[in-house]
């Protein structure tokens, strides 16, 4: 039985978490962490599910003499960095979903992580179809250089570009030498016209309600273009990607970031 704490339990993605991890025999859900909320249970609690699991507002109340196996957090970047943080400190493994890291916080995050000798993953997206997509785009950039990201979002994300359309292009850049694209004499008449750039590749996010979670691949070569595309509909696309990192983070030991390890 693995025991879990998830934080951000109110959220669209903590909500999904929480069912997901009740209808699992393997996994025993054992407290939340919100911060509006503190010493009640669940069911007492706005927009949450009804089971009688304790909420804490702060994450060392979960860290008891009976301790969890497993913190996932599904909040927002500052947050998640002192879940995380803090979970190592205590020996539990954490699984995070939350995006908005920079490359700068996966080092940290990770020399923790291995101090620690504890397993660790960061998933900027846990929709298999999206790590499907992330690793035909790094197959891809092997023959096609020339290459533009675009992601899209509904309007509530805080995070720009999202997680995965970073390490989309983190991968890419893996087999692709950095050049810069387009014209060399390009001009920007409105600033960010041509979108974010990493490595000379251009990042387009896109923000609009109605949509839940999309993004493009597109390469261009001389008189061709291949688009690569993956679309989540709705919040349980990520729910068989939590489990399955939620499993493995027992497993291992050090910073898995990406599920892209997982799945061959
Ligand atoms: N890896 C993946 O596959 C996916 C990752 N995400 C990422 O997951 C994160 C959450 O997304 P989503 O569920 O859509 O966002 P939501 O805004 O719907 O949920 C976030 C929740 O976290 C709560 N929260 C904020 N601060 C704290 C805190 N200190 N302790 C506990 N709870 C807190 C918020 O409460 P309040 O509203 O009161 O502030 C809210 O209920 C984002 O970073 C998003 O990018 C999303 C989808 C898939
Ligand atoms: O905020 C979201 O919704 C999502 N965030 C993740 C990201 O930033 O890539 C994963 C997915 O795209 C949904």
């Amino acid at each position: 039985m693995i025991s879990i704490v998830i934080a951000g339990p109110r959220g669209n993605m903590g909500r999904e978490a929480v069912k997901m991890v009740e209808n699992e025999d393997q996994f025993a859900l054992k407290a939340v962490v919100d911060h509006r909320y503190d010493g009640i249970s669940m069911k007492e609690a706005e927009g949450m599910e009804p089971l009688d699991i304790p909420v804490y507002k702060e994450i060392e109340a979960c860290f008891t003499e009976e301790q969890p196996d497993v913190l996932i957090d599904l909040t927002n970047p500052e947050t998640g960095k002192v879940h995380l943080r803090k979970a190592l400190e205590h020996g539990v493994r954490p699984v995070i979903g939350t995006t908005g890291f920079t490359d700068e916080d996966i080092k940290e995050l990770s020399a923790e992580a291995e101090k620690k000798k504890l397993g660790a993953v960061i998933a900027p997206n846990f929709a298999i179809g999206a790590i499907l997509l992330m690793k035909l785009s790094r197959m891809a950039a092997r023959y096609m250089d020339d290459v533009e990201i675009i992601e899209q979002h509904h309007d509530r994300k805080l995070d720009a570009p999202s997680g995965t359309a970073m390490k989309t292009a983190q991968m890419i850049s893996e087999v692709r030498k950095e050049k810069p694209q387009g014209h060399p004499d390009e001009t920007e008449a409105w600033e960010h016209a041509r979108g974010a750039e990493y490595e000379g590749m251009r990042v387009h996010s896109v923000r609009l309600p109605g949509r839940v979670a999309h993004q493009e691949v597109i390469f261009g070569g001389e008189g061709q273009t291949l688009t690569l595309r993956h679309d989540s509909l709705n919040r349980t696309s990520f729910m068989p990607g939590v489990r399955l990192a939620v499993e493995k983070v027992m497993e291992t030991t050090g910073l898995v970031y990406g599920l892209d390890e997982f799945i061959d």
